[in-house]
């Protein structure tokens, strides 16, 4: 294991001819929790995209643990330990919640395993997906992607659309999983209290830029709501 488990090097990208990132650094640590900060529009998920590897790099490089995987398609990343959680709680609406789970494994102890940090979703198994609530979707697409047992974690604005009285929910089971210390986690979330507690260290990306970077917690809130001010 090196240092960092996701690391993006002077990385410019973008659609067609606009670029959207431009020469982007950024570094998860290896075990840590990485935050991602910025406006709507800033660039957020096309990071993310550039990293799982679903939109090339017009330059710069992506290592994943050290290696470079810049030219790596999305299934390879997979096979290599990167988990990816797309924004807006995604599932098979038509198939039960323990089918979603099946898609990735048919060992129930494995199932039951990640049960064990969902436990909301134990009493849903026979429930279709489409009938749960966002935040319990959010819960069953973070529960799918961690069968596939990552060791870079990837997560899009999971707080993003879920009802307030779960969203705390979903926040501790984030927490909980950047200290667990065997998983390195990339988190792009808009509620900076959250974000920065979660985490260890942030970035701020405005109009495809880094901005503002550092060591997270809550003394640093304030750096982060000035970058974003800006
Ligand atoms: N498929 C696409 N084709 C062309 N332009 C795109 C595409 N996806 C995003 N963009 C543009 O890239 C820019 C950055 O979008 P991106 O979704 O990465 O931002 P974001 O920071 O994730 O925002 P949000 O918080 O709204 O998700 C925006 O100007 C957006 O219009």
């Amino acid at each position: 294991m090196t240092e960092s488990m996701l690391e993006l090097v002077g990385v410019t990208a973008g659609y067609g001819r606009s670029m959207v990132l431009h020469d982007v650094s950024l570094t998860v640590a290896s075990g840590g929790g990485t935050a991602l900060m910025g406006h709507n529009g800033a660039g957020k998920t096309t990071l993310l995209r550039v990293a799982v590897g679903l939109l090339p790099v017009r330059s710069g490089k992506v290592l994943l643990d050290g290696e470079d995987v810049t030219k790596l398609r999305p299934n390879a990343r997979v096979r290599r330990g990167l988990g990816y959680v797309p924004q807006g709680q995604l599932c098979f609406p038509q198939m039960t919640t323990l089918e979603n789970l099946q898609l990735v494994t048919r060992t129930r102890a494995e199932i039951d395993g990640v049960l064990d940090t969902f436990p909301a979703l134990r009493t849903l198994l026979a429930r279709r997906a489409g009938l749960l609530s966002g935040g319990q979707r959010q819960q069953l697409a973070i529960a799918r992607t961690l069968l596939t047992k990552p060791r870079m974690l990837i997560l899009d604005e999971p707080t993003e659309g879920i009802q307030p009285n779960v969203v705390e929910d979903i926040e501790q089971v984030i927490t909980d999983l950047t200290r667990r210390g065997d998983l390195s986690v990339l988190l792009v979330e808009q509620h900076v209290g959250f974000a920065l507690r979660a985490t260890s260290d942030y970035f701020v990306l405005e109009s495809g830029r880094v901005t503002a970077s550092g060591v997270g917690g809550a003394g640093a809130v304030e750096a982060v709501r000035d970058a974003m001010a800006v």
